[in-house]
């Protein structure tokens, strides 16, 4: 239900855009769901350039990892790694799939729809991921794997399942039912080890990778280096854990400068505590604080300046550059199987994007450069966003960016070509060539980057 909501919806988001350009507004979100039902072939790793100056020593490390990976796997020609020709730090690795020639078993294994989308980026199967198994399994034997894309089926089911299922390859179990279901079950544990996955696309465990290079999305990667900050700016980052890009831009300043990172997220603060502590960052300081009010009412609060870098509010026009990476529906992950996303979830978003963003307005210096970024593929957040933003605080302009790696924004709310090619969209090649008539052929998550500059 929620499903069939959402997609009616989507349709009437798009229809305007695709009436415009001759599109058949049925196809494109028909073709948008199975291109996010895929994952993106290509990972990115960024190299911690303050542990390895020179990244070939990252890329070692890397090929160490991706090298047991194969070993794992039945994959016959190694994973080709390039450095970024546009970004110096980051790792390109190539995978493959799908691969439709795989033999299919009589044994198969059922699992959570999120754990099969974990498994089409590389991981393998998890004894908690599992909801149904034949009970005479042995250790050793080969399975086929398939993912519940309806969400809907029990846990311990026995016999095959014939709802709705999506196979994802072949595995060689190495534990037994018992292990996953009833009294002795284990809580968790390598339950299948995926030898043949339907796409060759390798997970590269953070912790294998220590504090040498962290895993992350190209366009994710992207935004640091659009945003420049330099060795004496003064940076807010106000949706900041688990600190993927918080730790990207420390990095690019060298450590040094300060670079505040926020978010409401309690448990979410234990995690970029101890990303910034892995990389040695001692420019980042974190606080657990709402960033809707992360501004003080007055103008020149001595205090916060005489404690900084302490803790939120700050005053007005405090910052010199200020990320705002925002909390988003998430529409662009991939791989994605189901879209049963809450219809007002989804539209009460924006409103609580516009609260962040005028926050942000107000805590940028004049000069100041503020990015706004999404995960998302919904024109509300991201193209629509940049409208309201532009209308609402006429100090603030859009500007161009650099590099410019993503397709440009979508030509919806009476928004110039000139202000969509200053604007960077991302995610699965044939939509945003369609809909931006591009000739890039470039497949990520989605993903959307808006860069403003405050006037002096
Ligand atoms: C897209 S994630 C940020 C990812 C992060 N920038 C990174 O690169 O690792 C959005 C974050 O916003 C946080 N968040 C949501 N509302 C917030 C608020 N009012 N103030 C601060 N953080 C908030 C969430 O807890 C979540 O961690």
């Amino acid at each position: 239900m929620e499903q069939t909501k959402f997609m009616a919806y989507l349709k009437e988001l798009f229809e305007p855009l695709c009436n415009q350009l001759s599109l058949h507004v049925g196809d494109v979100i028909e073709n948008l769901c199975a291109e996010l039902a895929t994952p993106p072939l290509t990972s990115s790793v960024r190299v911690n350039t303050l542990k390895t100056p020179i990244v070939s020593e990252g890329v070692e490390s890397v090929k160490d990892v991706l090298e047991k990976y194969c070993r794992e796997r039945n994959c016959s020609t190694s994973i080709s790694m390039s450095v970024h020709p546009l970004l110096p730090d980051v790792l390109l690795i190539e995978g493959s799939g799908p691969h439709s020639d795989l033999r299919l078993y009589d044994k198969e294994i059922l699992v959570e729809m999120t754990c099969g989308q974990s498994v089409l980026r590389g991981a393998d199967v998890y004894g908690p991921g599992i909801l149904g198994a034949p009970k005479d399994l042995f250790i050793g034997e080969s399975v086929s794997v398939y993912a519940d894309s309806g969400n809907e089926s029990r846990k311990g089911l026995v016999k095959k399942y014939d709802g709705p299922k999506v196979y994802i390859g072949n595995g060689k179990a190495c534990q037994t039912r018992a292990d996953w279901f009833g009294p002795s079950a284990k809580s968790s544990g390598l339950a299948i080890r995926m030898t043949d996955p339907l796409y060759i696309s390798p997970s590269l465990n953070e912790m294998l990778l220590n504090d040498v290079a962290f895993p992350q999305s190209l366009p994710s990667l992207v935004v640091s280096h659009v945003l420049k900050p330099t060795e004496t700016d003064r940076v807010l980052d106000m949706c900041a854990a688990p600190g993927g890009k918080a730790t990207h831009l420390a990095t690019l300043m060298r450590n040094k400068g300060v670079i505040i990172a926020l978010d409401r997220s309690a448990g979410k603060m234990k995690s970029l505590k101890h990303n910034v502590k892995r990389f040695g960052l001692t420019n980042v300081h974190c606080f657990h604080h709402d960033s809707t009010a992360a501004c003080s009412s007055k103008s020149d609060d001595a205090s916060s300046q005489r404690n900084f870098p302490g803790p939120p509010p700050y005053p007005p026009a405090f910052f010199d550059k200020v990320l705002l990476d925002a909390p988003c529906s998430g529409l662009g992950q991939r791989p994605r199987f189901n879209f049963s996303i809450n219809l007002t979830d989804f539209t009460s978003l924006p409103l609580y994007q516009k609260k962040l963003l005028a926050q942000a307005v107000l805590l940028l210096k004049p000069g100041g450069k503020l990015l706004y970024s999404t995960c998302s593929l919904s024109p509300e957040e991201n193209e629509a966003q940049v409208k309201w933003l532009l209308s609402t605080f006429k100090e603030m302009i859009l500007i161009e960016q650099s590099p410019v790696i993503g397709y440009p924004g979508l030509s919806m709310f009476e928004l110039s070509r000139e202000e969509c090619l200053k604007l960077q969209r991302f995610g699965p090649a044939a939509f945003n060539k369609q809909l931006s008539s591009s000739p890039l052929s470039l497949d990520t998550i989605g993903f959307f980057i808006a860069l403003f500059e405050k006037k002096n």
